[in-house]
């Protein structure tokens, strides 16, 4: 049953909320994890823009379509803010994030970890990255049925590993594998519906990977202060803001956690959909392979993977069709209006770029894989300034979105040179989104060595 959210005031001239609470206690949880779009389908079609429903034991709105979306994100009259938003998910687990912070405070560690996001320490990434990616792919099987996601989540884990830590030394193979199971167990309590310490529950395995994770930065926080290296563990030890601001221990430990997660699932969900749609669309795959061909090296520089035009139009339809974060979350602080609805202080808001990359409204046939769409003589993505959002937008939009595309180009081209694949036309990747999206079959493809 509709109702609204709260009633404006008299002389707003603004119009009030509407939407429904869902089941009791799990409120639309189990639909949004089952199946985001078909839930934000419906809300668009009865609510339109700005709807409330009942998440995560919360009342939210839920931000569709590109303008709303750009509103919030933009955030002219500074309502919203980021770290109550997101703090209700995961606040226990990745407190001390870049994107947990607010206002000045964003804005004093935004301009140092910039610096470490420089066009130059990319260059240096991604000489870094070719022999990580390729002695991880020696350890590949080629075969009919290669489950290709985790294959790529333990390739991607290896890059981190080495890129951002600067390498574990002294750690065993087991304790890596804790260090990847307790971020799976902080990413997965996100959308935990038990959210109290209880033995079992996604919530406490979540607590006890974060205890984990912190333990395991520390014991190399001496070693990155004592000696500056390229990786990113050591550069955000010594990096600077222009006006001489540094990071302190506790930050960087914070910042170290909150990374090595936003890196992580974001790129392995982005390559296994390219791994997909490659496969079930071989003249893409061709295209791609021609221009990894042609660039006659398999340790390709910055500047060279920039050539990689085709690669560059599947990632970004990729992107696209499977967003890897399907939403965002703030929180406004004070009343405020979305698309001339009424927001009171204290709501919290739920903005979704995934839907609007599905609308037809901005997209042609949006469910068809067409990387041409993003080609200059098309530019779909062009129609409006937040149809392409799967970095965000605002002060908090994506600040490692280049190191991204960089990591996933690199491991695109390696595979490339290496393999053919395949996957059959009709194949739906049955996709999970209890936290960030990924396909629960392990996505099989068959990949065979070339
Ligand atoms: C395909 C890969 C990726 C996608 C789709 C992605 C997406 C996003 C999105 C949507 C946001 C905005 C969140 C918000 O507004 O609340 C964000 C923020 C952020 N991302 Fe990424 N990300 C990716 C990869 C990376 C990588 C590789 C890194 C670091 C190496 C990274 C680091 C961050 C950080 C630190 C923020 C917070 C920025 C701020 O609040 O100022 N991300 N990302």
């Amino acid at each position: 049953m509709s109702r609204i959210l709260a009633a404006p005031p008299a002389d707003s001239r603004l119009e009030a909320v509407s939407g429904d609470g869902g089941l009791p206690v799990v409120g639309h949880t189990l639909e949004y994890i089952k199946d985001p779009l078909a839930l934000f389908g419906r809300r668009w079609e009865k609510y339109g823009e700005v709807s409330w429903l009942t998440m995560a034991g919360q009342r939210w709105i839920t931000v569709l379509g590109p303008d709303a979306c750009q509103q919030v994100l933009q955030n002219k009259d500074k309502a919203f803010v980021n770290s109550d938003g997101w703090s209700l998910l995961i606040g226990p687990f990745f407190h001390g994030g870049l994107m947990l912070l607010d206002s000045e405070e964003h804005l004093r560690h935004r301009r140092i970890m910039q610096q470490a996001f420089t066009r130059d320490r990319l260059t240096k990434s991604v000489e870094s990255l070719n022999p990580v990616v390729s002695a991880g792919l020696d350890a590949w099987s080629a075969a009919d049925g290669f489950l290709v996601y985790p294959a790529l989540k333990s390739l991607t884990l290896d890059i981190a590993t080495s890129i951002f830590m600067g390498g574990a030394e002294g750690s065993t193979e087991a304790e890596i594998a804790e260090i990847n199971a307790s971020f799976v167990a902080c990413v997965q309590a996100a959308t935990s519906i038990v959210r109290y310490r209880l033995p079992g529950t996604r919530w406490k395995r979540g607590l006890d990977g974060r205890k984990v994770l912190d333990a395991f930065f520390r014991r190399y926080l001496p070693a990155r202060r004592a000696n500056e290296t390229d990786d990113l563990f050591s550069v955000l030890c010594h990096i600077e803001s222009d006006t001489g601001q540094r990071f302190t221990d506790d930050e960087v430990v914070d910042h170290m956690i909150f990374l090595l997660m936003a890196a992580h699932d974001t790129s392995t969900i982005t390559l296994s959909t390219m791994m997909q749609y490659l496969g079930q669309h071989p003249e893409w795959q061709r295209k791609c392979r021609a221009e990894s061909t042609a660039l006659g090296t398999d340790s390709p520089t910055l500047t060279q993977l920039d050539e990689l035009h085709s690669l560059d139009l599947v990632m970004k339809e990729c992107l696209r069709l499977v967003s890897p974060t399907p939403v965002v979350a703030r929180r406004a602080v004070k009343d405020t209006e979305v698309q001339g609805k009424y927001v009171p202080a204290g709501t919290y808001a739920s903005v979704a770029p995934h839907f609007t990359h599905h609308m037809a409204q901005y997209w042609p046939n949006p469910e068809v894989f067409d990387p041409g769409r993003f080609d200059t003589d098309r530019c779909e993505d062009k129609v409006h300034r937040y149809a392409w959002e799967p970095f965000g937008g605002g002060v908090h939009k994506c600040i490692g979105m280049f190191f991204a595309g960089a990591e996933i180009k690199t491991i695109m081209h390696h595979l490339l040179l290496r393999y053919d694949w395949a996957v059959d036309t009709d194949y739906v990747a049955p996709l999970n989104f209890t936290s960030l999206p990924f396909p629960e079959d392990g996505q099989p493809v068959d990949l065979r060595l070339r």
